[in-house]
């Protein structure tokens, strides 16, 4: 009976967004993670038909033992659609045994009354948008190149072809290299790799398009005195990635893990890697261990205690913050059976916090003293989550006395057509320096991308004019309400879910 309770669990985390499918699944013990992980995904397939039953049979009200709506919907499940409950007597079993007719009468009830010939026709559909969604990997330049991956695939009996969007993976042995991120590799969606040896030995990373974009726009330098960091890293793919742009230079350990509590010891390290939850920075330190990253020092501390004049991270140049969002950009075949946001109350309210929270992290960034450029990204498509905490950011304290400002357009991935949404900004010119994707259309999942930048020293006075001005131009229009004006006008070079580069 167990396995019914931690299902059933698996199942309130993620009525209560605590994370994706995927993410949630994976905090089972091993032992019973693939039988629960089945249960539960075969258990939303068929969710709203369950829930049709357990109310026609008032199953909740009649039986106490029955604690949570989740637990009678993965016994009703196994009832109904899996040859029945796999568990000893007990009072829970007998509790849903006594109204087997009648959940069994129910069900077929609904199917006469929706006319679907098979069982399998009352399950959810896929989301017909993951299919459009190539498979990339990313070559692990820490272990070979981008000319032996391909040969390496070109050898199993795959063909390169040209630009993926040219070939629209007519057939699944094609592959391409990715047209704005080196060292990508763009296969045909049906392709799986988890269970590759490429993968288990760390040569390839299964890492989305959009996902690739904060490192490389971040574009970390690979000196041996350059001081980068990751300050909420796991699982680790970005992690990774910087690791291999910084080609892997440097290493001195910092921490000792043969005690519970770290020790910091000073050193000249190069990429340091935050990650606050310790079962998540576990993952991180296995994802790194297997890309042979080197110049790597994972921290399990939150960044947000991190003091900016620590005397090693007070050297950061470089920061990329890609922290908790709603990942409502996240298109798979999974997460599409959860309940929409839209159906789900409190959500804006949900989106707010998490808001307050990223812009939080973003300020405390720039209170690192050698900071020259901070990667702030989500997979949300929320503008809460985006372009309105890159504004306030912008008009923070910190981004004034420290002379941020958003990095220009040739600088953040100046071949990517799709950018910020302008009627979210309050200068709209500043959306052309913001990267969006939008899930299905861009042959990724939904993504956003903003590139801070300290200005020119030289510049400095300037620049703080500029940004007093800005501030100045934001209260006066909040005042005086130009803002429905400008909005109106703006309208006419909005697209739908993005502003071009073109434009
Ligand atoms: C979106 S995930 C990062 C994914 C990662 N960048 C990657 O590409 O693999 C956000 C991570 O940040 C961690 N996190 C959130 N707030 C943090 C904080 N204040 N300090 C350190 N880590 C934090 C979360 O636990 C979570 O693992």
């Amino acid at each position: 009976m167990n396995f019914y309770f931690e299902a059933a669990k698996v199942l309130d985390k993620l009525d209560a967004k605590q994370g994706s499918i995927k993410g949630v699944i994976a905090t089972v013990a091993e032992k019973d993670r693939k039988r629960t992980a089945a249960l539960v995904i075969e258990t939303l397939k068929y969710k709203p038909v369950l829930c049709d039953v357990i109310d026609a049979t008032q199953l909740l009200k009649q039986e106490k033992k029955i604690t949570t709506r989740n637990l009678a919907l993965v016994l009703v499940h196994d009832l109904l659609l899996s040859g029945g409950i796999q568990a000893s007597e007990g009072v829970v079993k007998q509790a849903i045994l006594r109204h087997k007719t009648r959940l069994h009468s129910e069900f077929q009830r609904i199917k006469i009354k929706r006319g679907v010939k098979s069982t399998e026709d009352l399950a959810q559909t896929d989301d017909s948008r993951a299919a459009l969604i190539p498979r990339y990997i990313r070559v692990n330049t820490n272990c070979w190149t981008i000319d032996e991956a391909v040969q390496a695939f070109i050898s199993r009996g795959y063909t390169l072809t040209g630009p993926f969007e040219a070939n629209g993976f007519r057939f699944s042995t094609g592959f391409a290299k990715d047209e704005h991120i080196p060292d990508l590799l763009a296969f045909h969606p049906s392709v799986r790799f988890v269970d590759d040896p490429l993968y288990q030995a760390g040569k390839i990373i299964l890492q989305d398009k959009a996902s690739c974009f904060p490192a490389h726009i971040l574009a970390p330098p690979a000196r041996n005195d350059s001081v980068v960091i990751d300050a909420t890293a796991a699982p680790g793919n970005k992690t990774s990635h910087l690791c291999a742009l910084m080609r892997n230079r440097g290493k001195v350990t910092l921490f000792d893990w043969s005690v519970d509590v770290c020790v910091l010891k000073p050193c000249s390290c190069q990429l340091f890697a935050f990650e606050r939850d310790r079962k998540r920075f576990t993952t991180l330190k296995t994802m790194l261990s297997r890309a042979q990253c080197h110049n790597v020092e994972p921290v399990n501390s939150d960044f947000l205690t991190i003091s900016p004049e620590d005397p090693i991270f007070s050297r950061a140049t470089h920061i990329l913050l890609d922290p908790s969002c709603s990942g409502s950009g996240i298109v798979n075949r999974l997460d599409h059976l959860l309940e929409t946001e839209a159906q789900m109350d409190g959500e804006q309210d949900r989106l707010n916090k998490l808001a307050a929270f990223q812009l939080m992290m973003i300020r405390h960034a720039m209170k690192f003293p050698s900071v020259k450029r901070i990667v702030y990204s989500t997979c949300s498509i929320h503008a809460t989550e985006n372009e309105h905490v890159v504004r306030q950011a912008l008009e923070s304290e910190e981004a004034l006395e420290g002379h941020f400002k958003l990095a220009p357009p040739k600088e953040v991935l100046p071949l990517w057509n799709r950018r910020g949404l302008q009627d979210e900004m309050v200068h709209p010119v500043d959306a052309l320096s913001l990267v969006r994707c939008s899930p299905g259309e861009d042959a990724t999942n939904g993504f956003f991308v903003s590139l801070f930048v300290r200005t020119d020293r030289a510049r400095e006075g300037a620049d703080i004019q500029t940004n007093k001005k800005r501030k100045q131009d934001v209260d006066e229009e909040k005042a005086s309400g130009k803002t429905k004006r400008r909005k109106k006008k703006n309208n006419q070079l909005r697209c739908d879910t993005g502003t071009h580069i073109s434009q």
